[in-house]
């Protein structure tokens, strides 16, 4: 489902050049749950928004569900992430003055008619426990409500693909823990592909394999007490 051949990733700021990924090659299944692990400024976004096609890499080649990102144009990786990819990132990127109801309508505003939209938003939103918050803002949301809402806008393009960037890094560990059973429940239920960035080792060995960042580059393993 999701692939990557000897990728190279650097940034140039100035006079600086950050080599951040330097021969990375990684092979997800479809359905797999996998973690991404490493420390802080190892290039864990960095991986994700290459898989997400939200970056472009310097050398190699990114394949998504037999695509290859490396090569496509702006509208046809526009269109295969609205189709495929459905993201959760740690600061949930909610529009502050659009309801949570809007928000997850957000993303099928180019595709179906306004009540479809409507309807399967508030399906969305059901799902994630939140049928009662429909036209809440997101500054009248809990932190973990808000995040349920970002995995609502994800899920409402019923996505083959989860891309989760520490999805629970602005969460207590409670809630925390129920967005992850949350993530969990999805992948589980509809079989989606979830690659999901903790730094929390315990969240890291529920997924099947751990894919471990450091000095750029990456070493993917099973995990050994896999529970999902
Ligand atoms: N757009 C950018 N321009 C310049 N440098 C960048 C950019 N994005 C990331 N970097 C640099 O690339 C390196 C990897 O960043 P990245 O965010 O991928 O790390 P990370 O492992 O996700 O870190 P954290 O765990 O702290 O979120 C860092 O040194 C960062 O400063």
């Amino acid at each position: 489902m999701i692939k990557l051949v000897s990728v190279k990733k650097s940034y140039k700021t100035g006079a600086e050049h950050t080599e951040v990924l330097k021969d990375v090659s990684i092979d997800i299944d479809k359905g797999k749950y996998v973690s991404i692990t490493g420390p802080s400024g190892s290039g864990k976004s960095t991986l994700l928004h290459l898989i997400g096609g939200l970056e472009p890499i310097d050398e190699g080649e990114v394949w998504v569900d037999g695509q290859p990102v490396h090569k496509m144009k702006d509208n046809a990786l526009a269109k295969l992430r609205l189709e495929k990819i459905g993201y959760v990132f740690q600061q949930f990127q909610l529009l502050s003055t659009a309801t949570a109801l809007e928000n997850v309508m957000m993303p099928l505003l180019t595709m179906f008619s306004s009540a479809q939209i409507k309807k399967d938003a508030e399906e969305a939103l059901t799902r994630v426990g939140l049928a009662h918050r429909l036209h809440h803002l997101p500054s009248r949301l809990s932190g973990g409500e808000q995040q349920r809402v970002a995995i609502a806008r994800a899920l409402v393009t019923k996505p083959e693909i989860i891309l989760a960037d520490e999805p629970t890094g602005n969460l207590d560990s409670e809630t925390g823990m129920a967005i992850i059973d949350l993530i969990e429940k999805v992948h589980e239920e509809d079989g989606v592909t979830v690659v999901l960035i903790t730094h929390d080792p315990d969240l890291a060995k529920r997924a099947v394999e751990t894919i471990h960042v450091l000095d750029g580059k990456v070493e993917q393993s099973l995990q050994k007490a896999a529970t999902v």
